[in-house]
């Protein structure tokens, strides 16, 4: 799939939203991607994810063992992708704040490739890796459908993205006149009680 297809799947699910948004980052945004508006149709969920795995494939081309997402955007995702890669899908999720692998065991040594759905700065990604390595896996990668920093962001292993869509983002103090005029929205999952 070329860039533009993927993000036709994502504009004809509605999925590119236009405003004020508050990103898991804390950064502020005119655009969000809202992902679950694609992962609700499960064609279109196939579409990506099928190409995901094989970007993936081409660059691990000495397999995965598990495919491990961070919670909640990545569970879809995760699991579609795990799907084409024929592996398991799993997921770590927030504890007090700290990504963990609550549900799950991970073989020591295991060969991991992280599924997110969007990538902005990579902080969840890297948490995600973080709390990974720290149960012994090997992370050999991270995988994305959307990167929203188009290549910039640093994750720690090589990120394969299925499509980069660089869009602005601005700390909360310098907001452009534009922005701030509207009032923020936070559509993710990080700080919530
Ligand atoms: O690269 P980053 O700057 O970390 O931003 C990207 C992350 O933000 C979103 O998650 P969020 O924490 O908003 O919650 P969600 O997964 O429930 O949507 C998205 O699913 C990624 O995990
Ligand atoms: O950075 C984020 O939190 C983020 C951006 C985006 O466009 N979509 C999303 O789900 N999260
Ligand atoms: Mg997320």
């Amino acid at each position: 799939m070329t860039r533009d297809d993927v993000l036709d799947v994502f504009r004809s699910c509605g999925a590119i939203l236009e405003g004020h948004f508050i990103l898991s980052s804390g950064l502020r945004s005119p655009v969000f991607i809202q992902k679950a508006r694609v992962f609700q149709y499960p064609d279109k969920t196939e579409i990506v994810c099928k190409a995901l795995a094989e970007k993936i494939r081409a660059a691990v081309p000495d397999g995965v063992d598990y495919v491990v997402s961070p919670a909640l955007g990545g569970i879809v995702p995760g699991y579609e992708t795990a799907r084409h890669l024929g592996v398991p899908a799993v997921w770590v999720e927030r504890e007090g704040g700290e990504m963990r692998l609550r549900r799950f065991e991970l073989p020591e040594g295991a060969r991991v490739v992280v599924v997110e759905d969007i990538v902005t700065t990579g902080l969840s990604s890297r948490e995600t890796i973080a709390a990974l390595e720290a149960l012994g896996a090997k992370v050999v990668a991270c995988a994305c459908l959307i990167d929203r920093s188009d290549g910039e962001a640093e994750v720690g292993v090589p990120l394969i993205a299925l499509a980069g869509f660089k869009v602005p983002a601005y700390p909360a103090d310098q907001l452009p006149p534009e922005l701030a005029a509207l009032p923020p929205v936070k559509p993710g999952s990080r700080n919530l009680a």
